[in-house]
C-alpha cells in the first residue's frame, strides 16, 4: 500500500485522482518547506480535504504533558482523519500509550532499528515508521530492520503496521515492499519517477502510429 509523504494540498489531491494512494504522511521538516509561515491547522486542514485515509501530523513538543496536549489539538482538526506521529523515544512510548488508550490512533516516527519499531509496536502505536533513506545513511542496511520487525509482529499478532518512509530512490519502494512494509511513503517526485519506462513510451508511440497510418 502506498501513503503519499507531502503537504502540499495540490500535489495531493492531483495525485489521489490516480487512485493509488490510501493516506498522508506529513512532518515538521516538510510543512516547513512546502508550508512555511501558513498556519498549521489551515494547512492540515487543506491537506486532509485533498485526500482520503489517515493523515499523519507530527508532534513537535518534547515533554509528555506539552505532547498530549498537542496531540489532542491536532486530533481535534479531523478526528476520523489525523493520526498523531509521536516521536520515538521514552515519552514518545509513554504518549503512544496513553493516545492508544484514549482511542487516538498514532504513527511512532522516527525509529531506525529493529528494536526501537518494536518497543514502539508494544506500546500500542497504530503505525510505526521505520527511515530507510537515514539508516542507509549511517551505513547500514535498512532491508533486515524491516524484514525482522514485520516477522516480529506477525509472531506476536501485534496490530501496529509497519510504514517505510524516508524514500530516495524508486528502488526503495520495491525493497521496502519485498521485505514487509504494510505501507511505504512515497515523495512525490519519486511517485512520478515511478510512471516512467522508456520502453513503455516507445511501445505506445509505436501502437499509435501504426493505428495513425494503417490502410484506409
Ligand atoms: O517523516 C518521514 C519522512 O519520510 C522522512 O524523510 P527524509 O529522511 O527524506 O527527511
Amino acid at each position: 500500500m502506498l501513503f503519499l509523504d507531502s503537504s502540499d494540498p495540490k500535489e495531493i489531491k492531483d495525485i489521489f485522482a490516480w487512485g493509488v494512494i490510501a493516506g498522508v504522511t506529513t512532518n515538521p521538516l516538510i510543512l516547513a518547506r512546502e508550508a512555511g509561515a501558513a498556519d498549521l491547522e489551515e494547512r492540515i486542514r487543506a491537506v486532509v480535504a485533498a485526500s482520503k485515509g489517515p493523515v499523519s501530523v507530527e508532534l513537535v513538543s518534547e515533554t509528555e504533558g506539552a505532547m498530549l496536549e498537542e496531540a489532542h489539538r491536532y486530533h481535534a482538526w479531523a478526528p476520523s482523519r489525523i493520526v498523531i506521529k509521536v516521536p520515538f523515544g521514552e515519552a514518545g512510548l509513554r504518549v503512544t500509550h496513553a493516545l492508544t488508550t484514549q482511542g487516538i490512533e498514532t504513527n511512532v516516527t522516527c525509529t531506525m532499528s529493529f528494536n526501537q519499531a518494536y518497543l514502539a509496536a508494544l506500546a500500542g502505536g497504530t503505525y510505526v515508521s521505520i527511515f530507510s533513506g537515514r539508516v542507509r545513511d549511517m551505513g547500514y542496511d535498512v532491508r533486515p530492520v524491516i524484514a525482522e520487525t514485520r516477522a516480529q509482529l506477525d509472531r506476536e499478532k501485534l496490530g501496529a503496521k509497519i510504514i517505510v518512509g524516508s524514500i530516495r530512490h524508486i528502488l526503495d519502494v520495491n525493497e521496502a515492499l519485498a521485505h514487509g512494509a504494510h505501507v511505504v511513503t512515497v515523495p512525490p517526485a519519486i511517485l512520478r519517477k515511478m510512471l516512467h519506462n522508456p520502453k513503455t513510451d516507445e511501445t505506445i508511440r509505436e501502437f499509435n502510429a501504426a493505428w495513425a497510418s494503417r490502410a484506409k
